[in-house]
């Protein structure tokens, strides 16, 4: 059993705390995630993470509205807050907190299997949802993909191989996570983006390199090897200086072999 089976078994435990009727005030129609992959390269995604299975407490001491302005005011194109409570310490108030601190597009980082945590996530503010291939049938990706689509919200579907980037590419996603962290071992490796960039860059889609990118040299590696962008949690939360590291991550240098 990987910690994703035993994470998705708790969530269908806890669905039934789930309604749909929670009305949202909250307009995300501006803050897209695809304008900013078509308009910048590389997008950043800054994670909003306490705590995971693999590294326990992460940063405990962080508010959720004040890491989100040093994110936007040092560059992150778009956000990803966890919103799991028993294995990474989110919630979904973090969500609600972060939509209202600033205007970026906003990603909820949770484990979805039902229509219901998808209405749920765009209550609470999410302009984009994750969808993790591993963690689905054919047919529940299909539904939940399609469900959120016609809910208004961008979908990033998370890979972490090739088989199931073709599940991703055979469903039309339009931005693919390629996850270097196996689940198995909690190990992380760059080369999963750079094994299945070339399959996933053929299909059109957007690329995100998702987990274990700690400097400007890594976001180099990965953007060298066809990413669009990158999603980068524990390196920004424990950084001692974000607008250094943000500045690295950035910097179109990183860009090796590649136009801006
Ligand atoms: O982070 C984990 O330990 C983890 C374990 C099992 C499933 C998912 C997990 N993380 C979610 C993520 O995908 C990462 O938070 C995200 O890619 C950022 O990773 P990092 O920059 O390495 O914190």
């Amino acid at each position: 059993m990987t910690i994703l089976d035993r994470i998705i078994s708790e969530k269908r435990r806890t669905l039934s705390n789930l309604s749909y009727s929670e009305n949202s005030q909250r307009d995300g129609t501006a803050r897209s995630l695809l304008k900013q992959l078509e308009k910048s390269k590389p997008v950043i995604i800054a994670e909003f993470k306490r705590a995971s299975p693999s590294k326990g407490v992460i940063n405990n001491q962080l508010q959720p509205n004040e890491q989100a302005c040093l994110y936007e005011r040092f560059g992150a194109h778009a956000m990803s807050v966890l919103t799991d409570t028993p294995f990474f310490k989110g919630t979904f108030t973090d969500l609600t907190t972060v939509f209202d601190a600033v205007s970026l597009p906003l990603l909820c980082k949770d484990f979805i299997i039902d229509e219901r945590q998808i209405v749920y996530a765009k209550n609470h503010g999410a302009t984009v949802i994750l969808l993790i291939v591993a963690a689905l049938t054919k047919e529940e990706l299909y539904k939940l993909y399609h469900y959120a689509i016609n809910e208004g919200l961008e979908v990033l579907v998370e890979v972490h191989n090739k088989a199931e980037a073709e599940r991703a590419i055979e469903l039309g996603a339009e931005i693919i996570g390629v996850n270097n962290r196996n689940l198995h071992t909690f190990d992380v490796d760059l080369e999963v983006t750079e094994s299945l960039a070339p399959l996933i860059k053929e299909s059109g889609a957007f690329l995100i390199s998702e987990s274990g990118l700690k400097t400007g040299e890594d976001v180099a590696r990965v953007i060298h090897a066809g990413a669009d962008g990158i999603l980068v949690g524990e390196a920004l939360m424990t950084s001692e200086n974000l607008e250094l590291l943000m500045r690295q991550m950035k910097k179109t240098e990183n860009l090796a072999g590649g136009s801006k």
